[in-house]
């Protein structure tokens, strides 16, 4: 917490008929009990509270009258006037509060006085000191997928978000898409992005997906940037987005945030929050094909994601489903991983430490990221393969993943790779070899678990900048590359195929898995673009583990 500072204002003021010490300063709202009674109060609430200022939603005149609280809209004080009753002036402060697992509720305290010119002074001063923070949106754009998840998407948004929004007087303008990708084009080619302080994203990862796809194409298009190119530098963009979860994994929501809930997410949208996140584009044979923030999934997690699509009726559940069965299916899959090591850098993915909310390695290697890209654009010698950093794998492999963040999700709550950063510049690539059913199923259960999923002989992980993979039926002839039609008539071929090892195990083809969208190629080139996009989100926050010092109620 901040310290106090030089106080703006302190008075004396009434809490539910309690009197208090009420102080504001640029950072910190405090009301302290005054000191009725010396003896001690077993049942006595706490008597002393503050707030910063960044974390107040908003302030809102009232009147009080015998005890009764009214919502100001003038008539009652003209009647009150005129009948010369005994009313007292009262304003009150909507402020976060926070719950348990890295939730944020609005919770509110009324404060009273006798002196209405008092009360104004406190009303408009806490209302400056909250429109001299530039970091909060006041325009918002909302996309609400109505289809995502259990189809809450517009629910979840009218009732939980909606009134939070306009009690903070932020202004919104909401599209409630109408097909797949509607959303995408809408921010590539029509939406007036200048009038807006911020995105709003309605809906799962697919729905995340579309809006940096958007997001991202436009920002390039308006800085005369080639988005399809693979060697740009890609321009980062102004604009913030909020996530509302109301999707299937939410694992972007999740693993930025700590929590799935929309009044949290609401919440760190109205405070102006800002957390950076890298994005990886995807590439074959220099042709663009999609960005990822989260996961990028060959074998296991694409070939769920590919059966899933088939369930959506199931909702959530669908992953459970495909999950078992192509763990019970058990494929493996050939191909050459190559990768560029992240050098330079600081942290591993074996790391105790967590990326958290103002992550000092996300500092450290975000500025070693944007220090590297200038030099390099001075020097030439910009390409690593030259300078032979890249090292190849050739395997048979259950998975290939590659986590540019944690994952962390309500199925895993410490994600694919619990140490991976936000905005480190790197992505986790987890390569799983061909194994046994039961090794496969250790592996899978320690997500869940405290112990260390890489902790295992057949799987291998590094922190890379750049990764390729060519699957082994696309190196011999890599212009025959299949699309997905053929690809899934090929795993049926596979799947009844007797020639496979005795183990159980069946070669077959794979799809990517991109942030839950999957990809026409499984031949491609992976680049991490540090810091690329912008969350209204500030990591997931430590939790408190001893009284802190610098509050001024604990001095
Ligand atoms: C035995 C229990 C094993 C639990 C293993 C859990 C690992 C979960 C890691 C999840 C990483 C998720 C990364 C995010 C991906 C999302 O972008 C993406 C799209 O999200 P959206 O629908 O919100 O748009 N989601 C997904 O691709 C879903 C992946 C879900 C994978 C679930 C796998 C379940 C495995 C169950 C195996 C059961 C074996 C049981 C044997 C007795
Ligand atoms: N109005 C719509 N109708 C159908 N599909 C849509 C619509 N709006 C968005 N989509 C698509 O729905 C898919 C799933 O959305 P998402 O919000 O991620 O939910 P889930 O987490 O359940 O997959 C995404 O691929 C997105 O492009
Ligand atoms: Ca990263």
């Amino acid at each position: 917490m901040e310290r106090p500072g030089r106080l703006l204002l302190q008075s004396e003021l009434r809490v539910r008929n309690a009197a208090y010490d009420v102080s504001l300063s640029r950072s910190l709202l405090t009301w302290k009990r005054r000191a009725a009674s010396p003896v001690y109060h077993p049942f006595r609430p706490s008597v002393c509270h503050s707030v910063p200022v960044s974390e107040i939603i908003s302030v809102r005149e009232e009147e009080e009258e015998n005890g009764s609280r009214q919502r100001d809209d003038g008539s009652w004080k003209k009647i009150r006037e005129r009948e010369g009753k005994d009313c007292r002036q009262a304003f009150t402060v909507l402020y976060v509060e926070r719950c348990q697992q890295h939730r944020w509720r609005c919770a509110e305290v009324t404060f009273t006085c006798s002196d209405e010119a008092v009360c104004q002074h406190w009303v408009s001063s806490i209302r400056e000191q909250l429109a001299s923070n530039t970091s909060r949106p006041k325009n918002l754009l909302v996309y609400i997928n109505p289809y995502g998840g259990k189809r809450q998407g517009k629910r979840i948004y009218e009732q939980k978000v909606a009134p939070l929004f306009t009690q903070a007087g932020i202004s919104t303008s909401v599209i409630v898409t109408e097909y797949a990708n509607h959303a995408r084009d809408h921010l590539k080619m029509e939406a007036e992005l200048k009038k807006f302080d911020g995105v709003v994203c309605v809906g799962g990862d697919g729905m995340f997906s579309e809006i940096i796809h958007g997001l991202i194409w436009r920002t390039q298009i308006d800085c005369g940037i080639d988005p399809n190119s693979p060697e740009e530098a890609l321009s980062p963009c102004s604009l913030r987005i909020g996530i509302i979860p109301a999707g299937s994994t939410d694992c972007i929501c999740f693993a930025t945030v700590g929590t799935n809930d929309p009044v949290t997410s609401a919440l760190h949208i109205i405070v102006g929050d800002s957390q950076p996140l890298d994005v990886c584009s995807v590439h074959h044979n220099s042709m663009f094909l999609r960005y990822s923030v989260s996961l990028l999934g060959y074998g296991f997690y694409g070939d769920v994601l590919s059966d899933s699509e088939r369930k959506r009726w199931m909702g959530p559940a669908r992953y459970d489903f495909s999950g078992l069965k192509m763990f019970l299916t058990h494929h493996y899959y050939e191909g050459t991983v190559s990768y560029l090591p992240a050098r330079g850098i600081i942290g591993t993915p074996r790391d105790a430490t967590r990326c958290r909310s103002g992550c000092v390695i996300c500092q450290h290697n975000g500025q070693l990221n944007s220090e590297r890209s200038e030099k390099y654009e001075m020097d030439e010698a910009s390409d690593s393969e030259s300078s032979g950093e890249w090292r190849t794998i050739r395997g048979k492999f259950l998975a290939i993943n590659a986590a540019s963040m944690s994952c962390a999700c309500p199925r895993s709550p410490k994600g694919l790779s619990p140490a991976a950063h936000l905005a480190d510049g790197t992505t986790d690539l987890i390569l799983v070899r061909k194994c046994s059913r039961f090794n496969f199923l250790r592996h899978l259960l320690r997500h869940t678990s405290k112990d260390d999923q890489f902790d295992l002989t057949f799987v291998e992980v590094h922190r890379v900048r750049r990764f390729r993979f060519m699957p082994r039926h696309c190196q011999s002839d890599s212009d025959l590359e299949l699309d997905l039609h053929e690809n899934s008539k090929r795993q049926i071929f596979s799947q009844i195929c007797k020639d496979h090892p005795a183990c159980g195990c069946a070669p077959a083809y794979s799809s990517w898995n991109c942030d839950g969208e999957i990809l026409t190629h499984t031949a491609i080139d992976v680049r991490v673009h540090c810091q690329l996009i912008k969350l209204f989100a500030r990591g997931i926050e430590e939790l408190p583990v001893f009284e802190d010092l610098t509050n001024p109620c604990a001095i």
